[in-house]
């Protein structure tokens, strides 16, 4: 009966998030390190200026789009409060499987508004945004979603930082990254350089850093910095359905199960072994047994 008691508790949503998120570490900045969201939310939004849309669609494959074309979709301070707000929907989202990161106007993101830089130029300012993102852009990395960046045009500064949170990047012909921060005298703030090496590996990353690199789809390919290459597409919605197409060869399949999925490479990536070893047994605990594995018993089993 403690058994059954036990398992019917993983697998309430609720119980299984908090579980998944105590074991991964929780959120970067909590007020132990001094960071009270609210006060830098109320800075931020005085910036105001664009969106970050979010569209879930049937297929379990939700579109996130930083829409600010105007201004080559730099983040504005709202903008960053937006995401936030976008990433929390999507931890709850319990059809979802898979997400596109992307920008609107056939170009990807120049980091933060330059105006807003300017307005918050001081250490203490620029470090509190820098952990509202960490923060932000942690939980998205951890979201239990397959994520591709979709990178066309340029991917600048925070810009080229934000595609390092997503598990995939895909670089249309013609469009660059460039980390140009040392040409602002600054490094990452968004996580990016912790992210960066982890992606394509110490020496790269400090070419990349170090050298402000302009890399094209041949070299972001060449690094590992970009999982494939698409060609350019007449259109946005073209170029976003070339996207699901090759995000679909991982995600087929039941939520639960591909939730399930990215939160085992999650945890294999970022415990210790142990703690991985039991996450991965906690999570197993929640789809062994299940519906579709039922299924599966039932039915003839034959892997072509
Ligand atoms: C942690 C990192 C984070 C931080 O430190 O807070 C940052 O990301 S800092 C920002 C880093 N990004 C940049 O420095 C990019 C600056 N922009 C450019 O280099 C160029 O705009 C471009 C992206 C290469 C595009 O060049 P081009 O095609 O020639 O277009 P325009 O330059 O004319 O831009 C059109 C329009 O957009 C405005 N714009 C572009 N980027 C930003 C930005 N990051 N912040 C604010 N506004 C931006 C640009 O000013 C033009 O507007 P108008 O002048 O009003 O036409």
């Amino acid at each position: 009966m403690v058994l059954c008691a036990g398992r019917l508790l993983l697998r309430s949503k609720a119980f299984r998030t908090r579980l998944f998120q105590r074991q991964c570490n929780g959120l970067v900045y909590s007020s132990a390190h001094g960071f009270n969201p609210d006060e830098i939310k109320e800075k931020l939004v005085a910036f105001q200026g664009g969106s970050i849309d979010l569209y879930k669609q049937d297929s379990g494959i939700a579109v996130l789009t930083v829409n600010n074309p105007s201004r080559m979709n730099a983040f504005s301070g709202s903008m960053m409060v937006d995401l936030e707000a976008r990433v929390a929907e999507l931890e709850h989202w319990s059809d979802g499987k898979g997400l596109i990161l992307q920008g609107a106007a056939g170009t990807f993101c120049s980091g933060s508004d330059l105006n807003a830089v300017r307005a918050i130029a001081n250490s203490q300012d620029g470090m509190k945004m820098c952990m509202f993102m960490q923060n932000t852009l942690t939980r998205l990395q951890r979201l239990p979603l397959i994520s591709v960046a979709l990178v066309e045009g340029k991917a600048l500064g925070g810009g080229a930082e934000l595609l390092t949170a997503c598990d995939f990047v895909l670089m249309v012909q013609g469009s660059v990254v460039q980390f140009v921060h040392k040409h602002m005298g600054l490094v990452p703030g968004w996580g990016g350089a912790a992210r960066l090496v982890r992606v394509v590996g110490t020496k790269n990353a400090l070419k990349l850093l170090g050298g402000a690199l302009k890399v094209d789809a041949e070299l972001g390919l060449q690094i590992g910095l970009a999982d494939d290459v698409l060609e350019d597409a007449e259109d946005q919605k073209t170029m976003q359905q070339l996207a699901e197409n090759w995000l679909n060869n991982s995600i087929k399949g039941p939520p639960a199960v591909i939730q399930a999925v990215k939160k085992v490479i999650i945890s294999g990536r970022e415990l210790p072994l142990s703690d991985a070893l039991r996450t991965e047994k906690e999570v197993f605990g929640t789809v062994w047994g299940g519906p579709v594995n039922l299924q599966a018993l039932a039915s003839k089993l034959k892997h072509k």
